[in-house]
């Protein structure tokens, strides 16, 4: 059977067969990416994000109902006098027909990259997350046995539940912030048997994101002119970047490529400087008192201190060649905006999706769009209040406590790699 992708790198287009292969085998500082055989999107008859199948990364769908939904809005965009303004929601809103229990766009990533594992790899998934990643691996894992282990900062340790008991997840929590989960979930990653889920540098995960864009096309019959999206790591970004790359190549939906209209939470806003700057990098000064700045936004699933900007084919690329623009929003904007679309639109919104919708208002305020074009706007999480009223939510308790400035050595080391050889 002939493969239904290969990988390439944009640094040295060297191509090659996939086995969960995360980084160019030539050494290219570059994300990887994947190139389809299907150039034609063909919707399948399969549930969730599996109906965009052809252009996912995994030969085999699970029985899971949880995809992005699009609908035109009539309320909000009449009160920003938009003119064909889509929403993209990732979250519960059964009403709309919108069924991720775990309420964000991260369970369009986990879905592929487990399967992903599976068909191409092998180890036990490792996850680092303000809250909001881990808990839509754990709620795979829940659905479907397959063991994770998850690093979350312990003050976001309730945001870990599932709603199926989870049975499989080796939930380990660290004193301090997102940036203290990574770089424990980095030494977490050398017990043996564990192995990193790549972020970015994962295809499932972005391509998986990247159905929020084909659905939004697909809703509006064309692709839009302008994509808003509130952004940490910038992924997602990437990732609608990439999608509206394979939407130009499919021929039915226009040659333009929609403008990514990125927003970080102000005041921790790395990427916003260093694009204002015109670097391609991000600098130390891109991240004044960052501790402090992180403590303070409101999103603050959107403070990656190392997100794949000046990568090749990342988030500094994605903008240059949309002719992009990032947005600063503050806590006060993000609350008003996020108040207002959730009062007219009739559901509630994660503080980073907020913090989108801030952008959009900024930008029609500012006048940086046409209110007469497509605006795609990217509802990355909603409808925890919602899912509340028709689900149990199961809080999976920690395995192991760590610490500030913890390290996985010694006794600590043997308690995971036992759950590793106990669960695998
Ligand atoms: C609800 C929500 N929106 C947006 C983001 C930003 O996503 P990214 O920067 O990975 O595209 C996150 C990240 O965790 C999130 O949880």
């Amino acid at each position: 059977m002939t493969e239904k992708y290969r990988l390439e790198c944009p640094g040295c287009w060297v191509s090659f067969d996939d086995h969960y292969t995360l980084d160019c085998p030539m050494g290219c500082r570059a994300l990887i990416r994947t190139y389809y055989h299907t150039r034609q999107l063909d919707i399948k008859e399969l549930p969730g994000i599996f109906r965009y199948i052809d252009w996912l990364p995994v030969e085999h769908s699970l029985p899971l109902d949880a995809g992005p939904i699009s609908y035109r809005s009539d309320a909000f965009a009449k009160e920003l006098d938009l003119a064909h303004l889509i929403v993209t929601f990732s979250g519960y809103w059964p009403e709309r027909g919108g069924n991720i229990l775990t309420c964000s766009f991260k369970e369009l990533e986990a879905q592929p990259t487990y399967l992903r594992l599976q068909e191409k790899g092998s180890g036990v998934l490792q996850i680092s997350s303000a809250g909001n990643t881990g808990r839509a691996f754990c709620q795979i894992s829940a659905l479907t046995g397959v063991p994770v282990v998850v690093v979350v900062p312990a003050e976001n340790a309730d945001r870990i539940w599932t709603t199926e008991k989870a049975e499989n997840v080796c939930l380990i929590t660290v004193e301090g912030d997102y940036t203290d989960a990574i770089e424990l979930g980095r030494q977490v990653c050398t017990v043996p048997g564990i192995i990193a889920e790549g972020g970015a540098r994962n295809v499932a995960r972005r391509d998986g994101m990247g159905t929020t864009l084909l659905d939004g096309t697909l809703a509006a019959g064309r692709l839009p002119d302008y994509y808003f999206q509130a952004v940490g790591s910038g992924t997602g970004g990437i990732a609608a970047w990439e999608a509206a790359e394979r939407l130009v190549g499919d021929g039915r939906f226009g040659t333009h490529r929609p403008e990514l209209h990125l927003s970080q939470n102000a005041p921790f806003i790395p990427m916003v400087r260093a694009w204002e700057g015109g670097r391609d990098r991000i600098v130390p000064a891109d991240m004044p008192d960052a501790e402090a700045a992180i403590a303070s936004v409101s999103a603050d699933v959107l403070t990656n201190r190392e997100p794949p900007y000046g990568v090749k084919g990342g988030v500094y690329d994605a903008l240059v060649a949309t002719a992009g623009k990032m947005y600063a929003v503050t806590n006060d904007e993000a609350r008003a905006a996020g108040a207002l679309f959730s009062g007219l639109e009739g559901i509630d919104l994660d503080p980073a999706a907020a913090v989108a919708v801030g952008s959009l208002v900024r930008a029609v305020e500012e006048g940086s769009i046409d209110p007469g074009k497509v605006v795609l706007l990217n509802i990355t999480g909603g409808g925890y209040d919602r899912v509340r009223e028709d689900h149990e939510q199961h809080r999976i308790e920690p395995f192991l406590r760590l610490p500030a400035g913890a390290r996985i050595e010694g006794e600590v080391r043997g308690e995971i790699a036992g759950w590793v050889a106990s669960h695998a």
